[in-house]
């Protein structure tokens, strides 16, 4: 069995390393520089980054050089999430050689435009389902979006490679992840699940490694890291048995 691939989040509002309570604007605490959060990363072993721009993502603006620099300097796999709504944002985010793009309103306002970006893009596009009890939410998590496995079955027959899942109710509140909305959505889709939102300990790592069978690939790590809950030198170890 593959084990579970460990995503560091940095997200990124107006030009600093944040982190929130359930996505919400006004809740951050700030962690200092996003290239500096990236690399610290990359030293202690990430094999990925998972890289936000939360000021595309609820439309205040863009940390679009920014996230573009973080990018560039990684050696390791980069998921971009935030604002990538059209042809221009997804442009932007792709030059930045990043191995994939997480769609979320987009796959909720333009539909026909995410099924053309997934048939020209195949699996450099996942979708990020960040819901609330069984609604999707869209423009940084702030409006009401259709429901969740109504989205997931149009998406599934549109050929989405992978969906990135978030309980905003957990996101940054450090209260473990939503192992039954994972189970849930696993159970509903044959495509891999990146599991994100709450986790603040090893074990919860350990709860999700135990999904990876049900089609659980990958787990969001971010305020727990910059907590120090655990290092990510502990996390990859206890993920790799
Ligand atoms: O990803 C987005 O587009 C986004 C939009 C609006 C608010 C938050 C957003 N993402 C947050 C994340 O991806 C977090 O980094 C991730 O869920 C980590 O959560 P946690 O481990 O609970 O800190």
């Amino acid at each position: 069995m593959p084990k579970l691939e460990l995503l560091p989040a940095v997200d990124v509002r107006d030009g600093q390393a944040v982190r929130l309570v359930h996505g919400e604007s006004g809740s951050e605490t700030s962690y200092g520089d996003p290239l500096q959060a990236a690399l610290t990363w990359q030293r202690a072993g990430a094999e990925w980054l998972h890289l936000v721009d939360l000021d595309a993502a609820f439309g205040t603006g863009d940390n679009r050089a920014q996230i573009a620099e973080v990018a560039r300097s990684m050696d390791i796999k980069v998921e971009l999430s935030g604002g990538i709504r059209d042809d221009a944002s997804l442009a932007a985010a792709l030059a930045t050689g990043c191995t994939r793009v997480n769609l979320g309103t987009a796959a909720l306002e333009t539909p026909e435009w995410v099924a053309k970006v997934i048939a020209e893009h195949g699996d450099k596009i996942a979708v990020g389902l960040d819901v609330r009890g069984t609604t999707l939410r869209g423009r940084g998590w702030t409006r009401d979006g259709g429901d969740l496995y109504e989205t997931l079955a149009r998406l599934d027959s549109e050929g989405c490679a992978r969906y990135v899942v978030t309980d905003i109710a957990k996101d940054g509140t450090l209260q473990g992840p939503n192992l039954e909305l994972l189970k849930n959505v696993c159970a509903a889709t044959d495509k891999p699940v990146v599991a994100s939102g709450g986790v603040s300990s090893l074990d919860d790592l350990r709860a999700i490694s135990s999904l990876v069978a049900d089609g659980v690939e990958g787990a969001i790590v971010g305020k727990a890291l910059y907590a120090e809950a655990f290092t990510l030198e502990e996390a990859l170890k206890a993920v790799s048995v």
